[in-house]
C-alpha cells in the first residue's frame, strides 16, 4: 500500500523541457489540462480556469487505482487518456503562475505520478468560449507502459468494478458520477460515449447490487 507522505520525498516528475507557456508568453506560467478527478477536485492553487477540450485523444477508464479510488486486493478504475485521431475530450484547463507553478507540480507529481502512475505529456487545450485560440497545456496520462494500467475492458464489466471499489479518497462511484455531471455541464456539443455507456450499465446494475438506500450511502 502507497503512503502519501512518504511518496512526497519523491523527486517531482520533470515537467516537459519546454513548458508549455501561457498565451503571453510568460516562462512562470503554466496551464494544466484535467480530464478526470481534476476536473472537480484539482486541490492546488491557480489564477484562471477554462472549461473546453483536447483533440486526438479519448477519455477511458483504463488506469487501475489502487489508491485514491480502489486498494491493493481491489482496484479501482480511473480514466486517461488514449491517442485517437478522431477524439475529443473535455476538460478542465487550470493556469497556475509564479509560486503556483512548483508548488501545482511538486503535489501533481505525488497525487498523479507516485500514486496513481500517471506521467506529463504536452497537449493542445481548446477554450469552450474561444476554440480559435488555442493554449499549450500540461496533461497528466497513465500509459500502457505503466503498472497500474488495466486497458480495455467492456463498459459492463468496468462498471461492476467501479461499483465494488473505494479507496482513501472515497467511492469509485463518486469518481463516475462526478465526471459525468461535469460532462452534464458542459453542455450537448460534449460527448462521451465510453462514459455515457458505464454511466448507463451503473444504473442497470446498482439496483441489483444494493437497495437503493444502500446506493446512495455508497457516495
Ligand atoms: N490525470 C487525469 C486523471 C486524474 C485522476 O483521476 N487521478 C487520480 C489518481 S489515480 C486521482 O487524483 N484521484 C483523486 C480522486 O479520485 O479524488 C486528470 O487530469 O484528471
Amino acid at each position: 500500500m502507497k503512503q502519501e507522505t512518504a511518496a512526497q520525498n519523491s523527486p517531482p516528475a520533470s515537467p516537459p523541457s519546454s513548458q508549455p507557456l501561457s498565451e503571453d508568453g510568460d516562462p512562470q506560467a503554466l496551464w494544466i489540462f484535467g480530464y478526470g478527478s481534476l476536473v472537480w477536485r484539482p486541490d492546488f492553487a491557480y489564477s484562471d480556469s477554462r472549461v473546453g477540450f483536447v483533440r486526438g485523444y479519448s477519455r477511458r477508464f483504463w488506469q487501475g487505482d489502487t489508491f485514491h479510488r480502489g486498494s491493493d486486493k481491489m482496484p479501482g478504475r480511473v480514466v486517461t487518456l488514449l491517442e485517437d485521431r478522431e477524439g475529443c475530450t473535455w476538460g478542465v484547463a487550470y493556469q497556475v503562475q509564479g509560486e503556483q507553478v512548483s508548488e501545482a507540480l511538486k503535489y501533481l507529481n505525488v497525487r498523479e505520478a507516485v500514486l496513481g502512475g500517471y506521467d506529463t505529456k504536452e497537449v493542445t487545450f481548446y477554450p469552450q468560449d474561444t476554440p480559435d485560440q488555442p493554449l499549450k497545456a500540461l496533461a497528466y496520462v497513465a500509459t500502457p507502459q505503466n503498472p497500474g494500467y488495466l486497458g480495455p475492458a467492456p463498459e459492463e464489466a468496468i462498471a461492476t468494478q467501479i461499483l465494488a471499489c473505494r479507496g482513501f479518497s472515497g467511492h469509485n462511484l463518486e469518481y463516475l458520477l462526478r465526471l459525468a455531471d461535469f460532462m452534464q455541464l458542459c453542455g450537448p456539443q460534449a460527448q462521451d460515449e465510453h462514459l455515457a455507456a458505464i454511466v448507463d450499465a451503473v444504473g442497470t446494475m446498482l439496483p441489483c447490487f444494493c437497495p437503493t438506500e444502500q446506493a446512495l450511502a455508497l457516495v
